[in-house]
């Protein structure tokens, strides 16, 4: 029987990941309310918020239909800045207050990773699960205002947790980062390889 993998996400990035990784999948994305997630579990930490958010949108996928039968790869990615947690800023105004923070900063980019096998469910089981959470630590250059404006003025910062990217234009403010680049993207593949091993599967059995 092929194996069927599922990614549980919207964002571009992860999926252009696991296509340049050679790692066949389907996307489906989960309806999940993020902000419930976490309201039901008091404040948790952006650690503890990436992993429960990963788990609910593997949850989600896992338990519909088209589903059965396949792995199911959720992740969220949060980042972790002087004790706070943030997410994508959405607008300007924010995304401009967090990076003149950042300038010449550093912060941790955490990635939740949940999978789900659904390949033994029974009816109404959820599947075996595990997760990992794969975390960075961003090290930003100092930026001039002049930048800041014009990166925000691409849109790119503004549906990306913690307001940059370090693969796309970005990358012209990065020093350094400590951990795996892939994690800051926003899907660790090596951390993928663990959690497939943790389900008997060899990451070579899912490159097409
Ligand atoms: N290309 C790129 N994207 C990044 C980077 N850092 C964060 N992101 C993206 O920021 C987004 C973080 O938001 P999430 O809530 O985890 O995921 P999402 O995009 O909303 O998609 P869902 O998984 O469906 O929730 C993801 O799409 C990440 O890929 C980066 O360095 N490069």
């Amino acid at each position: 029987m092929t194996l069927r993998l599922i990614l549980a996400s919207a964002s571009p990035a992860r999926t252009k990941l696991l296509t340049e990784a050679g790692i066949a999948h389907t996307v489906t994305v989960s309806d999940v309310d993020e902000d419930a997630v976490t309201a039901a579990h008091g404040s948790p930490s952006p650690y503890d918020t990436a992993q429960l958010l990963a788990r609910a949108k593997a949850e989600a996928v896992a338990a519909l239909p088209e589903a059965r039968g396949a792995l199911v790869i959720g992740c969220d990615s949060v980042f972790e800045f002087e004790g706070e947690a943030h997410g994508k800023p959405y607008e300007a105004q924010v995304a401009r207050e967090r990076i003149k923070r950042m300038s010449g900063s550093s912060g941790t980019l955490h990635t939740g990773h949940w999978l789900v096998d659904t390949r033994e469910m029974n009816d109404g089981g959820s599947g075996t699960a595990v997760g990992a959470v794969a975390s960075a630590e961003v090290h930003f250059m100092p930026l001039d205002d002049a930048e800041i404006e014009a990166y925000i003025a691409t849109g790119e910062p503004l549906n990306c947790a913690g307001s940059f990217t370090i693969d796309g234009r970005g990358g012209a403010f990065i020093r350094k980062v400590d951990g795996d680049p892939h994690a800051v993207v926003g899907l660790s593949v090596s951390t993928l390889r663990e959690l497939l091993r943790a389900a008997e599967v060899s990451i070579t059995d899912v490159w097409q």
